[in-house]
């Protein structure tokens, strides 16, 4: 089962691990200071039994209320780097929100076990899906 959810984020790719002039080189236009936004679509994949008496892996009702709690409360018209810890000490690359958005789906679910894939689209064309340790698409 899978759910879909956006959230309208700004950003500006800037790592802490290299200097001003390396900043600009690997990261471009999107080094510009003043940051830029995308409308980030997720998709939450669970994998599991369904469960016989309620004919369900999970209800979808709990699986929104954990995804707004774990992409929507902290990302949704936020600075990503100024307004997400996890953010203020590696750049806020797609990949690293694929990462944010795992550790805090499994922080908040009571079986974090169920959680297979997070796929993000920060835009139509850069896609990055997120499994876990090991088995990452990046
Ligand atoms: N490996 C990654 N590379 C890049 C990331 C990333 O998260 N991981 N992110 C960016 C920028 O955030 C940038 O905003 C991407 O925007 P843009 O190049 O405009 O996106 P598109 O490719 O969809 O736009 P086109 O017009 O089709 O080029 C950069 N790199
Ligand atoms: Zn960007």
């Amino acid at each position: 089962m899978k759910r879909r959810a956006t959230f309208s984020a700004c950003h500006r790719l800037h790592s802490p691990h290299l200097n001003d002039e390396e900043n600009k080189k690997v990261y471009g236009k999107c080094n510009h200071i003043h940051g830029h936004g995308h409308n980030y679509v997720v998709f939450v994949t669970l994998f599991g039994e369904i469960d016989p008496k309620t004919g369900m892996v999970m209800n979808m009702t709990d699986l929104k209320r954990y995804m707004d709690e774990a992409i929507m409360r902290p990302m949704d018209h936020k600075n990503l780097d100024k307004d997400v810890p996890f953010f203020q000490i590696r750049p806020s690359t797609t990949e690293n929100v694929a990462v944010f958005i795992w550790d805090s789906l499994r922080s908040v679910m009571d079986q974090p076990h169920l959680l297979f894939e997070v796929k993000i689209y920060e835009t139509e064309n850069n896609i990055v899906r997120y499994r876990g340790d090991g088995d990452e698409d990046y």
